[in-house]
């Protein structure tokens, strides 16, 4: 979408994987849906880092809402969970200097229950732009599938109609592959990102199947990302209890090699340290938020490794080394076995970046550099071609 926003993947944390909806604040005040959740993750967030990394915007997911809409029709945060209302919220995130997210749903209710936003467009897009909202992520449940596109066009011109920049997260394509292949063209030209396939869990089955499907619609969905708008392959549910840390590894280099959003889905003020320099790696969100802005491909499958590769600014090469295997100890693999490699003729820079950072220096086409990866690990690394007649690399 050309509104100016989302140039590069947008950055922030966003409440539902870890927290869902859990409204019961009488017995778990520090863990239900309510305005305190977002004051203290955005306080954690300027405190330890996140925010000076590139995370920027703190956002509201399903049940935050009052069941019933107010008297003229417009949607209300819940009195009891929310007493100061979403407007107040949004300035004290925007008072430390981040952004605000919420959550709506294109057909008569949201996943969980809450007034949808069908027949309220407009009255939904002004009483988030007068809340001062920064983004909104718009559901697609309960809605007609024939009617999904124009329900997801129209709310993008009613945020458009209300003058404020206000970042559009669709899932427009994952309801409506279930009828037909979308036209990534048009949600391109809507939306500023867009989740394609199913709901994150907190597992490596679950990360397994999103890496899967991303790599079997790739000549599809691969071409509609660039700047403004991007493929959402959902949250970054690093930090919390299902994977390990070889798998934390591997969702974060494959969401720099998608150009994903890095929406984290965890508990801030309670995240190992490992995790948290993990998800703060410098190198990594470099990668995700490259100028060049192109998504990378899966670009082979051998020896039970899975390959996948990136194209950043400047000839250079992201390239992550996936072992699929769940036996056993860390696999060699030789890196001339990845198709990119052939641009390091005569010579590469080679760096590593995962599982640790380690200068490889400069490599040559012939001399055999091999890696180790280990089970349901990712080695990441990334290539300096060193010579000046480059070689286009094709897809
Ligand atoms: O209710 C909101 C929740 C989150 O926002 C997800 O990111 C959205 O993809 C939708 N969503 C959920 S749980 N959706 C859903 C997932 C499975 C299901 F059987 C019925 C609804």
């Amino acid at each position: 979408l050309d509104n100016g926003l989302a140039l590069k993947p947008t950055m922030g944390w966003l409440h539902w994987e870890r927290f869902t909806c859990n409204t019961d604040c009488d017995t778990d005040p520090r863990n239900c849906i309510s305005e305190q959740l977002y004051m203290q993750m955005a306080d954690v967030m300027v405190k330890e880092g996140w925010k000076e990394a590139g995370y920027e915007y703190v956002c509201i997911d399903d049940c935050w809402p009052s069941h019933k809409r107010d008297a003229k029709g417009r949607l209300q945060a819940d009195p009891n969970r929310f007493p100061g209302g979403i407007k107040k919220l949004a300035d004290y995130i925007h008072s430390k200097g981040l952004k605000l997210g919420i959550y709506a749903d294109v057909g008569k209710n949201t996943c969980a229950g809450y007034p949808g936003s069908l027949g309220y467009y407009e009255t939904d897009a002004q009483t988030f732009a007068d809340w001062d909202v920064d983004l909104l992520k718009f559901d697609g449940c309960f809605m007609e599938r024939t009617l999904i596109a124009e329900g997801y066009m129209n709310m993008s011109k009613a945020l458009n109609k209300t003058g404020r920049s206000i970042l559009y997260s669709c899932e427009w394509p994952l309801y409506e592959w279930a009828i037909k292949q979308p036209n990534y063209t048009a949600i391109r030209e809507y939306c500023n990102h867009w989740r394609n396939f199913n709901d994150i869990f907190d597992s490596w089955s679950s990360l397994k199947t999103i890496l899967e499907w991303t790599a079997s619609n790739q000549k599809i969905i691969v071409p509609a990302a660039g700047p403004g708008g991007w493929n959402d392959p959902d949250m970054l549910v690093i930090g919390n209890f299902g994977l390990s840390h070889d798998q934390q590894q591997s969702q974060m280099a494959l969401w720099a090699i998608m150009a994903a959003p890095l929406l984290m889905s965890n508990d801030l003020r309670d995240i190992c340290p490992r995790s948290k320099e993990l998800l703060q790696n410098r190198m990594i969100i470099a990668i995700n938020q490259d100028p060049l802005g192109q998504q990378g491909y899966h670009t082979a499958r051998l020896m039970d490794f899975d390959v996948w590769e990136r194209p950043l600014f400047g000839n250079r090469l992201a390239i992550a080394i996936m072992n699929r295997q769940e036996l056993g100890g860390p696999r060699r693999f030789p890196i001339s076995a990845v198709p990119g490699w052939k641009i390091c003729v005569p010579q590469c820079n080679v760096t590593q970046i995962l599982p640790q950072y380690k200068e490889l220096g400069v490599q040559s086409h012939q001399k055999e550099l091999v890696l180790s990866v280990n089970p349901t690990g990712t080695t990441l690394l990334t290539v300096t071609p060193l010579s000046s007649n480059l070689r286009k690399l094709h897809w």
